[in-house]
């Protein structure tokens, strides 16, 4: 086997050769050292995992109970344990424009502002006509956007255009193709008409008042179609959350090569948009370096519901996050989740309003926090609907932890996830790479097993319509 660094310096110069299948092959190898931790694999069973606190593994939650905590962290308090009050209610909805409302959820019902159609419509383009043919036609024809045309006479037609209005007393709109017109100018129809036919009545899609969409409702942008349709400038949503990211670690530089122990901060550049992808506003990225105080200060005075803070979450001698938490009496809700990577990531209530989400500084233990506890409590927030989880048989086995959920990234290939290697905590080769992230049961997953898959947002939503 190739050596990674000898063949991902030379998949740089072929790079322009490379097609997916071989692009995905590349994160696909088996890493160097199977067992060793720095490659995501897990080491056989052992009694104690290297580098957990009994402490620690006392208090951790179990990765389903903690995503659960968070979905319920963000409810209003009386809400919480019932699921008949809508989740996020608690904020109080804004009026936001139409082009800045995708992805919110609607607040208030989407009733028709108007009749759809709003006047009695042509639907092709031809003759509207008025009796039975053959017809006169008139000179001047009916464009869409027109004043109300003159009324029709019997045995009269009119050149009319798609969407144009129907002048009074017209019994059927003759298409373009189905109609000739004779020496003496007269006009015929070559097949047999219906009553009424190729003519969209007014309020045949709905009345004015009808609603269109109950409160809770998505806006795609399908919704932002029908809500101009019906004549909405704005529409009434559940405001988006607003989060902060607050990246930690004295070691992180925004731009170079890594020198001198330095290393290129992932987080900044990562988090943002994967935030917004999460339905987020974010409204400030602040490098805080490893300043217990300057952290303080940063978590006190902000103002968004969510604060995310990237490293610093562990037991190391700068890890600032808990006793920063401790100090200031924020209530921990999840203080480690019994899952692998990431598992000292932690949940905890800042403020009556407020949440902190701690993710660890390794980035796929970052992206593992950010799944199983930002994103349940920003839908929470934002009154998102939660996807259906779903599963898929896996293509090969995938080495369990002994006592935590592992989540691991996989590409989807026809009806199976395919696990990818590059998964340590400290790597983002494999996530980089993937559709998906496969949640493993302790104990690992068999080949062909049925598994929970997570779907990451540009999978499913492309990079343009949910990024914004
Ligand atoms: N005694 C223990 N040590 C550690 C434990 C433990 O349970 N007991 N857990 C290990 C695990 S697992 C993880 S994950 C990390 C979590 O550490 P922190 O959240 O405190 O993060 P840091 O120590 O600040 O950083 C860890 C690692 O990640 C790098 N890092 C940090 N921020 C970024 C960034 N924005 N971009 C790229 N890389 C980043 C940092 O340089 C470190 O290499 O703790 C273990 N230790
Ligand atoms: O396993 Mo940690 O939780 O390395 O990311």
């Amino acid at each position: 086997m190739t050596a990674p660094g000898t063949r991902a310096q030379a998949s740089a110069e072929e790079s322009d050769d490379l097609d997916v299948e071989e692009a995905l092959a590349l994160v696909r190898e088996a890493p160097p050292e199977a067992g060793d931790d720095s490659t995501g694999h897990v080491s056989a069973p052992a009694p104690q995992p290297s580098g957990v606190r009994p402490a620690e593994r006392h208090r951790a939650t179990d990765w389903p109970r903690a995503r659960e905590i968070a979905a319920r962290a963000a409810r209003p308090a009386a809400a919480k344990g019932s699921a008949a009050v809508p989740a996020g209610a608690r904020r109080t909805p804004v009026s936001v424009p139409l082009g800045d409302a995708l992805g919110l959820v609607l607040a208030a019902p989407l009733d028709a502002l108007t009749d759809l159609p709003s006047f009695d419509t042509s639907a092709m383009d031809g003759w509207a006509v008025a009796g039975p043919g053959p017809w006169q036609v008139r000179a001047e024809g009916v464009l869409a956007g027109h004043a109300q045309p003159d009324p029709l006479t019997d045995g009269e037609a009119v050149p009319i255009a798609t969407g144009a209005r129907i002048p009074a007393d017209t019994t059927a709109v003759l298409r373009a193709e189905h109609g000739r017109t004779d020496a003496k100018g007269r006009l015929h129809a070559t097949r047999d008409m219906l009553h009424g036919q190729d003519i969209r009545p007014r309020g045949q899609e709905c009345r004015t008042g009808d609603q269109l969409l109950p409160v809770g409702t998505l806006v795609t942008p399908a919704v932002l179609g029908l809500a101009a349709a019906a004549g909405y400038d704005t529409v009434t949503t559940v405001p988006r959350p607003r989060a902060e990211v607050l990246v930690l670690g004295d070691e992180l530089l925004t731009g170079g090569l890594p020198h001198d122990g330095l290393i290129r901060d992932a987080l900044g550049p990562m988090l943002p948009p994967w935030l917004r992808a999460l339905g987020a506003e974010v409204v400030a990225v602040r490098r805080l370096g490893d300043d217990a105080r300057a952290l303080r200060k940063a978590i006190t005075g902000s103002g968004a519901d969510l604060v995310v803070t990237t490293g610093g979450t562990a037991a190391g001698p700068v890890d600032h996050v808990h006793p920063v938490l401790e100090r200031i009496g924020a209530e921990l809700l999840v203080d480690g989740v019994k899952v692998r990577p990431g598992h000292p990531m932690l949940l905890a209530r800042t403020k009556e309003d407020q949440h902190l989400v701690g993710l660890p500084g390794n980035p796929l233990a970052a992206v593992s926090g950010l799944l199983t506890l930002a994103e349940p409590l920003l839908r929470t927030l934002a009154a998102r609907p939660a996807p259906e989880p779903y599963t898929l048989p896996l293509r090969e086995a995938v080495q369990g932890h002994p006592y935590d959920t592992r989540l691991v990234p996989v590409v989807l290939r026809g009806d199976h996830a395919v696990p990818l290697h590059y998964n340590g905590p400290a790597m983002l080769r494999g996530i980089a790479a993937a559709d998906a992230l496969a949640v493993v049961p302790p104990g690992g997953a068999r080949q062909g097993e049925e598994t929970e898959l997570l779907d990451l947002p540009w999978a499913t939503a492309g990079i343009g319509v949910c990024f914004t």
